[in-house]
C-alpha cells in the first residue's frame, strides 16, 4: 500500500489554518467538478443542507463563571470505545475522489486522533485493509443490498476486519436528487472502484441514459423493501451492535429502542429529502423519547466546537463530520484529517471552559437557551 506524503506547500498551508472553514477551502481547491460536486451537493435546493448549519446559530449558550476549569476533560465513550473527545467520521462514499490514499488516510487520522471512523460499503478500499488502518477505531456502515446473501457476507467481513458497530443507514431507500450532479453527469472515474459491492467489470457495465451513473449503479443495489420487521433478520446476521442512522422523528427513536437499536440522528446532510428537519433540531424530541436507554449520535452542520457542545448538550453522546473530513482529506490526506479533528477538538475543550464546565457529563439543557 502506497502512502502519498503532502508537498511542503500543501503541509504548510494546512498548519496555518485555523478553524475548518479554511481546511473546507483548501480541499475545495484540489478538486475537480465531478468530486466537489458530488461531495457539497444537497438535495434539490439545499434548504436541509443550510438549515442543518443555520440552526445551530440559532442555539444561544449560557455560561456560568467562577469555575475552577484548570483541568478539562472532553473524553466520552461511545458503546465503550473511549474516544479523546467526542467526535467521529460520518460514512461517506468514495474517499478516492478526494486523495489517493483514500479511506486508509481517513482511518489512520481517526486511530491518531482518538476517534472513530465510520467506514461506507461504497468506500473504495476493502474493508479488511481500513480495519488495519483504524487500530480498531472503526464503525461499519451498512447499506442492506437487495442482494442479502451479499449483504451478510459484507457484515461478515466488516466483523472480521474489527468492526465494533453496524451504522445501519435506513433514510436512502432512494437517492435523493443532487441536482448539480445529475446535471453534469456525475461519475466514478475508473481507476476507482466499490470493492466491498461490485467488481470493476460489474461497474463499467452501470447504465448511463439517464440521471447519473451513480443514482443508477445505487439504487439497483439497495433494497427498497426493508421495514421495521425485518431489523430481526439483520439482528441475527450479527453480533455487533446495531445503530440506526438517518432517524429524525421521536416515534422512530421509539421504535429504535424497542428494536434494541441505538441512534443517528441524520438527514444525510441534507442530501436526501429536501426541507426535512435539520439534525440539530430534531434532536431534543428524540433525546427525550429515548430517556437514556440507548446511545444518541448527530451529525450534520458541524463546524464548530461550540456545534458540537449543543449536541451533547441536547442528549448526544457524540457527533460525526461527513463532508469537514472529506475537505480535510482532500487538503493533506490524513494530515488534513487530523488537522481537522485536532482544530475541533481544541475548540471543544475551550468551549467547555469558557461555558464553566470541567467536563462532558456536566454539559446539559442548562447551557442553552433555545
Ligand atoms: C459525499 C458524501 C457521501 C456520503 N455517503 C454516505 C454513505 O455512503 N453512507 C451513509 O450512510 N451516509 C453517507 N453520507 C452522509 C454522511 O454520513 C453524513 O450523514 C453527512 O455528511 C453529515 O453532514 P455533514 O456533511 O454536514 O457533516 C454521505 C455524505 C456525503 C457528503
Ligand atoms: O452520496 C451519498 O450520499 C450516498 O450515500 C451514496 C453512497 C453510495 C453510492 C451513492 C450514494
Amino acid at each position: 500500500m502506497t502512502t502519498i506524503l503532502p508537498t511542503q506547500e500543501q503541509q504548510q498551508a494546512l498548519a496555518q489554518t485555523v478553524n475548518l472553514a479554511e481546511i473546507e477551502a483548501l480541499g475545495r481547491a484540489r478538486l475537480d467538478r465531478n468530486a466537489l460536486e458530488y461531495y457539497a451537493s444537497g438535495a434539490n435546493d439545499g434548504h436541509t443542507l443550510h438549515a442543518n448549519r443555520e440552526n445551530f446559530g440559532h442555539i444561544r449558550l449560557r455560561p456560568r463563571m467562577l469555575v475552577d476549569v484548570s483541568a478539562i476533560d472532553i473524553s466520552t465513550t461511545v458503546l465503550g470505545l473511549p474516544l479523546d473527545f467526542p467526535v467521529g467520521i460520518a460514512p461517506s462514499a468514495f474517499h478516492g475522489l478526494a486523495h489517493p490514499d483514500a479511506e486508509l488516510a481517513t482511518a489512520r487520522a481517526a486511530n491518531a486522533a482518538g476517534s472513530v471512523m465510520t467506514l461506507s460499503t461504497f468506500s473504495n478500499t476493502p474493508i479488511a485493509d481500513v480495519g488495519q488502518a483504524a487500530g480498531g477505531r472503526l464503525w461499519f456502515q451498512l447499506y442492506l443490498l437487495a442482494d442479502r446473501e451479499l449483504s451478510r457476507e459484507i457484515i461478515a467481513r466488516a466483523e472480521a476486519s474489527g468492526a465494533r458497530a453496524l451504522v445501519f443507514t435506513v433514510d436512502a431507500p432512494y437517492l435523493g436528487r443532487r441536482e448539480a450532479n445529475e446535471r453534469h453527469r456525475f461519475a466514478l472515474p475508473p481507476h476507482l472502484s466499490a470493492p466491498n459491492v461490485a467488481t470493476p467489470q460489474e461497474l463499467a457495465g452501470v447504465e448511463t441514459d439517464t440521471g447519473s451513473q451513480l443514482t443508477n449503479y445505487f439504487q439497483n443495489l439497495v433494497d427498497k423493501t426493508f421495514t421495521w420487521n425485518d431489523l430481526a433478520w439483520l439482528r441475527q446476521q450479527t453480533t455487533l451492535p446495531i445503530i440506526l442512522k438517518g432517524i429524525l422523528t421521536a416515534e422512530d427513536a421509539e421504535l429504535a429502542v424497542q428494536h434494541g437499536c441505538h441512534i443517528w440522528v441524520s438527514n444525510h446532510g441534507g442530501r436526501q429529502l429536501d426541507t426535512a428537519i435539520s439534525a440539530i433540531a430534531a434532536l431534543p424530541e428524540i433525546a427525550d423519547a429515548v430517556a437514556g436507554r440507548a446511545e444518541i449520535y448527530l451529525d450534520g452542520g458541524i463546524t464548530r466546537g461550540t456545534d458540537v457542545l449543543k449536541a451533547v448538550a441536547l442528549g448526544a453522546r457524540a457527533v460525526f463530520l461527513g463532508r469537514g473530513a472529506l475537505w480535510g482529506l482532500a487538503a493533506g490526506g490524513e494530515d488534513g484529517v487530523r488537522r481537522v479533528l485536532e482544530l475541533l477538538r481544541d475548540e471543544v475543550r475551550l468551549a467547555l471552559a469558557l461555558s464553566g464546565k470541567q467536563n462532558l457529563g456536566q454539559v446539559g439543557r442548562d447551557l442553552l437557551k433555545m
